[in-house]
């Protein structure tokens, strides 16, 4: 069975509040301590914000429960998801039954050597992009193995693309390979020996 590669993001609810909160990390990193904002009034205003949401906040199992619920995609992954602020989001599309590629632009906050993408951000991008092209395949699992080859830097603030393929199933193992692009170019390739299984849900 298939995965759906698309978690609807909706204009209202959590999904804008986390979009808002997008940008208030990437204005905050845009402007450091050089900016001319009362930094103290912002923390001020942040915090209350943030107290706000954890004096209303539900219990952390009954969350969990909640985040994991139905058997398809899931709203809160730090790749893909709408309720997930640290998410750049990369929304996938179809290349073919087997792969699936994502178009996005990064900025500041995920800042590495200057202007480019940092490393780990890359492997983020990476191993769940690997990931959800085994749930598109129909085969799902856990990542063993990464292996990562960084052949260029990896630029902010243009795009770049995320692609990934199941390449074999054999047995409980699944190989993938994936890429991250800029302008046709191969800026970082990945390999993943993936394991078929995965922990329940919490219900
Ligand atoms: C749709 C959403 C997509 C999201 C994708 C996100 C992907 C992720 O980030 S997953 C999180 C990161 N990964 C983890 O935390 C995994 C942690 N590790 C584990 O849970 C386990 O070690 C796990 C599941 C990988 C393997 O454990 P287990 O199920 O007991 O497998 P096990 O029976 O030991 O091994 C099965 C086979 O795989 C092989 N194998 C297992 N691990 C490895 C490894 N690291 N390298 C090479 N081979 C391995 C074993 O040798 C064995 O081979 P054989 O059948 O030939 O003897």
């Amino acid at each position: 069975m298939t995965i759906d590669l698309h978690a609807e993001t909706r204009p209202t609810g959590v999904d804008a509040a986390v979009a808002a909160a997008r940008r208030v990390i990437d204005a905050l990193v845009r402007a450091g301590d050089i900016s001319g904002a009362d930094m103290a009034d912002v923390a001020d205003r942040l915090n209350a914000v943030a107290d706000d949401l954890e004096d209303t906040a539900p219990p952390l199992d009954e969350r969990l429960v909640d985040m994991w619920r139905g058997d398809g995609n899931t709203r809160h992954d730090p790749v893909t998801g709408p309720e997930n602020p640290i998410a750049p989001p990369l929304r996938y599309e179809a290349v073919d039954t087997r792969t699936i590629e994502a178009t996005t632009t990064l900025g500041l906050p995920h800042q590495g050597p200057p202007s480019s993408v940092h490393g780990g951000v890359s492997a983020l991008l990476l191993d769940h992009t690997l990931g959800v092209a085994n749930g598109w395949a129909g085969t799902s699992g856990m990542t063993a193995e990464l292996t990562l080859r960084y052949h260029r830097l990896t630029p902010l603030f243009e795009p770049i693309t995320v692609a990934a393929r199941q390449v074999s199933v054999d047995g409980r193992k699944i190989r993938t390979t994936g890429e991250i692009t800029a302008n046709g170019e191969p800026c970082v390739t990945a390999e993943g020996l993936f394991i078929a299984t995965y922990p329940p849900r919490p219900r």
